[in-house]
């Protein structure tokens, strides 16, 4: 008997092989409700104390009060004389700023002062040396100024014990310098949560230009400084192979000494894409799972069992940027105990394909009072956004002229 050949064989129904079941689709949510469930999904983590200097770009933990009254004593404000009464003034003497003069002038009498001097006690106002006429004779003349000209009054800007800056507000150079003025050298703070990124893609090439067929990693450079700008702590990027599959479930529960974890590709439906089947098999809890927006619907964020977080930033890269303003950067702020800035909201000129139902975010270059949609926003392309100013977040029923909120680009 012949052997048996395909051609031969008693012709047999293709066995179907198992479909995967796929995860349940849940309504893409809208836009600005994606931002808030991201916002409140984490609880803030632990406060801790650090020196100023390591303070900038973190969150306040607690309101900052002064201990004492700013400013601290009563302030000359010019450069000149502190004069008691009306003129001329017979000059006692001289105080410089961080000295004290420790007498109390009498009508008639003035010290010269420099400005952040003491006032000394007595004193009606600063008489500004361009107006004062001193004479050899150790005497000084000039108009009377008001009673408290050129004083700053201890207590003026702030009485001691008052709240100055509520906490959750991120720390910059003013408000460190603020609380240096208080006389604090440290701050009570909510530490940058840590992200990873994971950047899939089997395509992408990583230095140079890319070879035939092949695609230039945009978001191993992007993200970084997108984390920082968010208020993240960049951890480093790791480049993760889609195949074998497992590799980017490794590398995402690898990631031990993070609080978040973003992943850009594998959001999507493709035979490569793993990010949501292995969310399913770690028993992660969805928060949000798709947008209502456009470009990057895809997007996704979780929480493994563990507590760590994932985002999940579509592989197109300015569809991954918008993803990150919307899901990362909330994220970050929920993390720090900071609220969602309120976004302005300015008029928005230019044209943009027509969608439905869907926020539209587009880059956008101040143009007057209002912006203008920078060109090169498809979702594959960063030109747009890289000249833009900002994001504005189109809203369903935006039309030509009217305002829309505005994200600053990061
Ligand atoms: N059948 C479907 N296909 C796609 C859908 C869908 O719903 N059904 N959605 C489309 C949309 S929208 C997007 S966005 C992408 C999202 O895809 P992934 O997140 O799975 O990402 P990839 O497929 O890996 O890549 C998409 C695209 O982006 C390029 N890419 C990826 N990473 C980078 C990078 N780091 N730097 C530069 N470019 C990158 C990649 O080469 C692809 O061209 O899915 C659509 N398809
Ligand atoms: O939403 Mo995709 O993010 O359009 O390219």
């Amino acid at each position: 008997m012949p052997p048996a050949t395909a051609a031969t064989a008693t012709p047999t129904l293709p066995v179907p092989l198992p479909v995967p079941a796929a995860p349940p689709r849940h309504r893409e949510l809208p836009w600005e409700q994606a931002r808030t469930l991201a916002q409140g999904a984490p609880r803030p983590s632990a406060a801790r104390t650090v020196p100023l200097a390591d303070a900038v770009g973190l969150t306040l933990a607690e309101a900052l009060r002064t201990p004492q009254p700013l400013p601290a004593f009563d302030t000359a404000a010019m450069d000149g004389y502190a004069v008691a009464g009306t003129g001329p003034w017979r000059i006692r003497g001289a105080v410089r700023a961080g000295t004290v003069w420790e007498g109390a002038l009498g009508a008639g009498e003035c010290v010269e002062i420099s400005t952040g001097a003491q006032v000394p006690a007595g004193t009606r106002a600063v008489l500004p040396v361009e107006a004062a006429l001193a004479g050899a004779d150790g005497m000084v003349a000039g108009p009377v100024p008001p009673p408290g000209r050129h004083i700053r009054r201890a207590g003026e800007d702030a009485p001691a014990g008052t709240g100055l800056v509520p906490a959750g507000t991120r720390i910059g150079p003013a408000l460190l310098g603020l609380a240096a003025s208080c006389g604090h050298d440290t701050l009570p703070v909510r530490p940058a949560p840590r992200v990873r990124v994971l950047v899939t893609g089997d395509e992408l090439d990583h230095a140079g230009p890319p070879g035939p067929g092949r695609v230039r990693d945009a978001l191993g450079p992007a993200l970084p400084a997108l984390v920082a700008a968010l208020g993240g702590e960049s951890r480093g990027v790791r480049h993760v192979r889609d195949r074998p599959a497992g590799s980017l479930a490794a590398a995402v529960h690898g990631a031990r000494d993070t609080e978040v974890v973003a992943v850009t590709g594998s959001t999507s439906a493709g035979a490569t894409d793993q990010l949501r089947g292995l969310l399913a098999e770690a028993g992660a809890r969805m928060v949000v799972d798709t947008v209502a927006c456009r470009p990057g619907h895809p997007m996704l964020l979780a929480e493994l069992p563990s507590g760590r977080w994932v985002v999940g930033l579509p592989g197109n890269p300015y569809a991954a940027l918008v993803a990150a303003h919307t899901l990362l950067g909330p994220l970050i702020a929920g993390l720090c105990g900071r609220a969602l800035d309120p976004l302005p909201r300015v008029p928005v000129t230019g044209s943009v394909r027509p969608a439905p139902g869907l926020t539209r975010l587009v880059p956008v270059t101040w143009y007057g009072t209002g912006v203008r949609i920078t060109a090169g926003h498809g979702s594959a392309f960063l030109r747009g956004a890289a000249a833009g100013d900002a994001l504005a977040a189109l809203p369903p029923d935006w039309t030509e002229g009217g305002p829309a909120p505005l994200l600053s680009a990061g």
